[in-house]
């Protein structure tokens, strides 16, 4: 039989796509320090930040798998987080009309009864076309963007920024199910 799976995350985006593959699962998250250590690349970042939340919930339940995730968008070198506000919404969608980012997601498993660990982390090319100043004010100002990795979300109006993409499409959401069924089938647990 399955093991419960608990994903240590706040995030809806995350919940949605759990269910989406009908995983029985519940939430448990707390506050980790997410500030990184310096001198490491995107993928070494998003799995240390993966791994430290599904580790922080770990410790504090007796059985179940855990989950951690972590998403950032890396623009011509330059991490790209969540955004202050409108304005720096806006300043970071600049940066990423007409061209070619990364999205890399971090994805941690921990059981919590062994300590056992699996992190691994994916990433997805996503090409935005050309955009004018003021869809950019207009999007912005839409709330989209604030609590998104890079001032957008694939998976709601930013859909119509964006032309190509390479790679695993719910990375960018935030959470790659292809490789999740993978990692959790090494822990014994198959989706389906
Ligand atoms: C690029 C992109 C990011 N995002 C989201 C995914 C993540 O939820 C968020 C990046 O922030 P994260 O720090 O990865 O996650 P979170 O703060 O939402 O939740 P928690 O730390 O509790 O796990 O940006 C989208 O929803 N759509 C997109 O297209």
């Amino acid at each position: 039989m399955n093991r419960e799976i608990i994903l240590a995350s706040s995030s809806p985006r995350r919940v949605e796509l759990l269910k989406q593959i009908g995983l029985p699962f519940r939430v448990f998250c707390c506050e980790v320090d997410e500030t990184p250590p310096p001198g490491l690349n995107p993928g070494q970042l998003v799995e240390l930040l993966a791994e430290r939340k599904a580790a922080g919930i770990a410790g504090k339940v007796d059985r179940g798998i855990v989950l951690g995730a972590d998403t950032v968008v890396v623009c011509q070198g330059q991490l790209l987080g969540k955004p202050l506000d409108a304005e720096d919404a806006a300043r970071m969608l600049g940066k990423l009309q007409g061209g070619a980012h990364e999205v890399y997601t971090g994805v941690a498993l921990v059981e919590a009864e062994s300590g056992r660990r699996s992190v691994t982390h994916e990433k997805t090319v996503v090409y935005f076309r050309p955009l004018g100043e003021n869809e950019i004010r207009r999007y912005a100002a839409t709330g989209e963007p604030l609590d998104k990795a890079g001032a957008y979300a694939v998976q709601g109006l930013a859909a119509v920024f964006i032309h190509r993409l390479e790679g695993c499409y719910t990375n960018v959401v935030g959470l790659p199910l292809a490789r999740l069924a993978v990692m959790l089938k090494e822990f014994g647990y198959e989706v389906l």
